[in-house]
C-alpha cells in the first residue's frame, strides 16, 4: 500500500491523486500506476478541471483520464495469473472493476472508499461486480501511520 501511495504522488490531477500497485501471489511487484492522461496525451493540452464553465464535458478531465488501477494492470509485463492482488489508495470505480475482473486479479485491497452522492451508483456497481466475480475485497488495515523516506547513503 505504501508503494501505491508513493505512486499516487506522481499524478498531476490537482484534485485527486490515486495510486495502485499490483502484486503476485508471492508478493512480487508486477505493476504500478497512478491516474493520468494516456501516453502521448499532453497535460498541457487536456484539462484537469472537474467542471467547465460552459458545461461542456469535453472541457473536464473525466473523458480523458486513465485510472490508477488500469495503469497498474497495463504496466505489468506478466501474463495474468491466479492470486494477483491489487493495492489501491481509493476503492475502484465500476469501469476499473470490470478490468480488474477480466485481468484475473483475485483480491483488491483499498485504503479509502470515496463517498460522493452523485457517483454512489458507480461504487455500488463496482462492489456488485467484484462480489459476483468472486474477487476478494478488503480495506487496508495499516500497521503504521507513516513510512518516512530518508534520501541518504545506506
Ligand atoms: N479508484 C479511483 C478513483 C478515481 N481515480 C481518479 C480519476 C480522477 O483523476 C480522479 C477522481 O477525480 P475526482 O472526481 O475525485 O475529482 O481520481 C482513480 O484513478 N481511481
Ligand atoms: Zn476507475
Amino acid at each position: 500500500m505504501a508503494i501505491a501511495f508513493l505512486s499516487a504522488e506522481r499524478s498531476k490531477d490537482p484534485n485527486r491523486q490515486v495510486g495502485a500497485c499490483l502484486v503476485s501471489q508471492e508478493g512480487i511487484i508486477l505493476g504500478i500506476g497512478y491516474n493520468g492522461f494516456p501516453r502521448g496525451c499532453s497535460d498541457d493540452k487536456l484539462p484537469w478541471a472537474k467542471k467547465s464553465a460552459s458545461g461542456d464535458p469535453l472541457e473536464t478531465k473525466f473523458p480523458y483520464v486513465v485510472h490508477a488501477e488500469v495503469n497498474a494492470i497495463l504496466n505489468t509485463n506478466h501474463a495474468s495469473a491466479a492470486g494477483q492482488k491489487l493495492y489501491v489508495t481509493m476503492f475502484p470505480c465500476n469501469e476499473c472493476a470490470k478490468i480488474i475482473i477480466q485481468s484475473g486479479v483475485s483480491e483488491v485491497i483499498y485504503f479509502v472508499e470515496k463517498k460522493i452522492d452523485n457517483s454512489a451508483h458507480v461504487y455500488v456497481a463496482s462492489h456488485k461486480l467484484l462480489s459476483m466475480a468472486g474477487v476478494k475485497v478488503r480495506k487496508h488495515q495499516p500497521q503504521m501511520a507513516q513510512i518516512p523516506i530518508k534520501f541518504q547513503e545506506p
